[in-house]
């Protein structure tokens, strides 16, 4: 088993704390079927050049800072530029360093052959919306753990402002915690507007991994994806959670099957 990167760093009372969720992404990235998957589309005799890996919505940086220690072992290759983009600034911050130590930890176990162990390069996390922040047709791997629990309300980000400061009150804490987790309705609000961003941020062989929960209707997201043509397939790659036949989390991944070998 890869190691899970440290966290101890992270501010909890601003920045999501890894949860289920956040440990099912790294099983199912780096579960058989999906670094056969990545491996066959980015590794280095897949050819190509170095993918671009991004994580919406980091937090804690734990996904993204595994994905960067561990690019050999799970995409095939450790040329891989890695970045996250994060509506929340204390999120964006403590991923630079989740990933910096992640990597540190790579490269100290590095065989001595000079390849770093095998660790990718780590860019940076931006505060900005979504795939905002991208060029369009740039992501090859784009990862997302939304909010996605139902809400009567979605919190609108606060720009600039309040949240531009390094001290936070009671109640900035709790917008920046409730930007986590709350999905509006269906707590699809957010995912609905990634979901559709996708065919324009995702470079030709791209592919992007979704965190779904059973009140999002995975069934329902992964049909709608299908149907609206391009060759999009939407398939489960991961599951956690099962309870009297349903699945409480679930991973889908994204991709066009015009680049499947
Ligand atoms: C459920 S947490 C996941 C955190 C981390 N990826 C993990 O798996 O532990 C959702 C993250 O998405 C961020 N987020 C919410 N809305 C966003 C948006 N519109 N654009 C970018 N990030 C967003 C939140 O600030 C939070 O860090």
């Amino acid at each position: 088993m890869l190691p899970t990167p440290d966290t101890s760093h992270v501010p909890y009372t601003r920045v999501y704390e890894p949860a289920e969720d956040s440990f099912l992404l790294l099983d199912t990235l780096s579960s058989p079927s999906e670094t056969a998957f990545l491996s066959s589309r980015f590794s280095t005799t897949a050819g190509g050049c170095a993918p671009l890996i991004v994580e919406i919505g980091p937090g804690s940086g734990v996904v993204i800072a595994f994905l960067t220690a561990h690019a050999q072992t799970i995409l095939g290759t450790q040329h891989v530029l890695t970045c996250g983009v994060d509506v929340n600034r204390f999120a964006c911050a403590a991923t630079g360093r989740t990933a910096a130590k992640a990597v540190a930890e790579t490269m100290a176990n590095d065989d001595g052959s000079g390849g770093g162990g095998g660790a990718g390069w780590f860019l940076d996390a931006v505060q900005g919306d979504l795939v905002a922040p991208l060029r369009d047709g740039v992501v090859d791997v784009l990862v997302f753990n939304p909010p996605y629990v139902p809400t009567d309300e979605l919190p609108v980000p606060v720009a600039g402002g309040a949240e531009r400061g390094t001290t936070t009150t009671f109640e900035e804490e709790s917008h920046l915690l409730a930007l986590s987790y709350a999905g509006g309705r269906d707590g699809m609000e957010t995912t609905d507007r990634l979901l559709a961003a996708l065919p324009t941020a995702l470079s030709a062989r791209g592919c992007a991994y979704v965190l779904l929960c059973a009140q999002n209707r995975p069934e329902e997201v992964k049909e709608r994806i299908r149907a609206t043509g391009g060759g999009w397939k939407a398939e489960t790659v991961g599951t956690s959670g099962k309870q009297a036949g349903w699945e409480k989390l679930q991973i889908i991944r994204i991709w066009r099957a015009t680049h499947d070998a």
